[in-house]
């Protein structure tokens, strides 16, 4: 499931140890503008661009980070939301992913609506129901201009098999929040990853389905 990567040994390799990275490929998908280069942006530099343009065909963001003593490489692939943008791009998008990340505006129902047109293309792609996919409702900060229940959200990603994560990529509050929803991705790959090989050797040629846990705000639901 996971890339390996890594620098090759350099003159000098003897003297330092040669450290493998793995790397999680997570694609952010939804409509245009519903922030899904600002969650990006807020994950893998901590900031909130002050200024965004539609993203044209894909931009990708990496952060390293370790999961129980282990290197791991989360590549973000920053999608198009555009038609015009991203129609050459859609089978680069999901080639070998890892993990999907859906993204809704809270603040606008039809971004909301159109997340079943999102997870249909998902499937066109034959992306596996093994790889884990989360919902992202983001723009929480726009408190007044709410239009999709938390409810409503919830239902759907309990329907969908998904944890549901509310959140703001601008208010530096939620920044917590939104680290969580990439983390929580990567924990659940590693341990998927380490369940497939032990679900392997009991039963060869056979993988086992991870049943994500539940919890509104996905804050609790990380198996690490
Ligand atoms: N209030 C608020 N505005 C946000 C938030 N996230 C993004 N925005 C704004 O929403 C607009 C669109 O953000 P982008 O991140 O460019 O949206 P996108 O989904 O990447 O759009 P495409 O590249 O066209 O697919 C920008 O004006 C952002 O400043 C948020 O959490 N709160």
């Amino acid at each position: 499931m996971a890339a390996g990567g890594g620098r090759p040994p350099g003159p000098d390799s003897s003297l330092e140890p040669y450290v493998q990275t793995r790397i999680f490929k997570i694609i952010v998908i939804g409509d245009s503008n519903v922030g899904k280069t600002c969650l990006t942006f807020r994950f893998c530099g901590g900031t909130f661009p002050d200024k965004t343009e539609a993203t044209i065909g894909v931009d990708f963001r990496e952060k390293t980070v370790e999961i129980e003593g282990e290197r791991i490489k989360v590549q973000v692939w920053d999608t198009a939301g555009q038609e015009r943008f991203r129609k050459s791009m859609v089978e680069h998008y999901y080639r070998n992913v890892h993990a999907v990340v859906f993204v809704y505006d809270v603040t606008k129902m039809a971004s909301f609506t159109n997340l079943k047109m999102w997870i249909e293309e998902c499937n066109v792609h034959a992306v596996s129901p093994l790889v884990p996919k989360v919902l992202v409702g983001n723009k929480c900060d726009l408190k007044d201009l709410i239009q999709v229940p938390s409810g409503m959200a919830l239902k759907f990603a309990d329907a969908h098999n998904m944890l549901l994560f509310e959140t703001s990529a601008k208010d530096p509050k939620e920044s917590q929040n939104v680290e969580s929803i990439f983390m929580c991705l990567a924990c659940r790959l590693k341990a998927q990853k380490s369940l497939l090989y032990r679900d392997m050797e009991k039963r060869p040629g056979r993988a086992q389905k991870l049943e994500p846990s539940r919890d509104a705000h996905g804050k609790s639901a990380c198996p690490c």
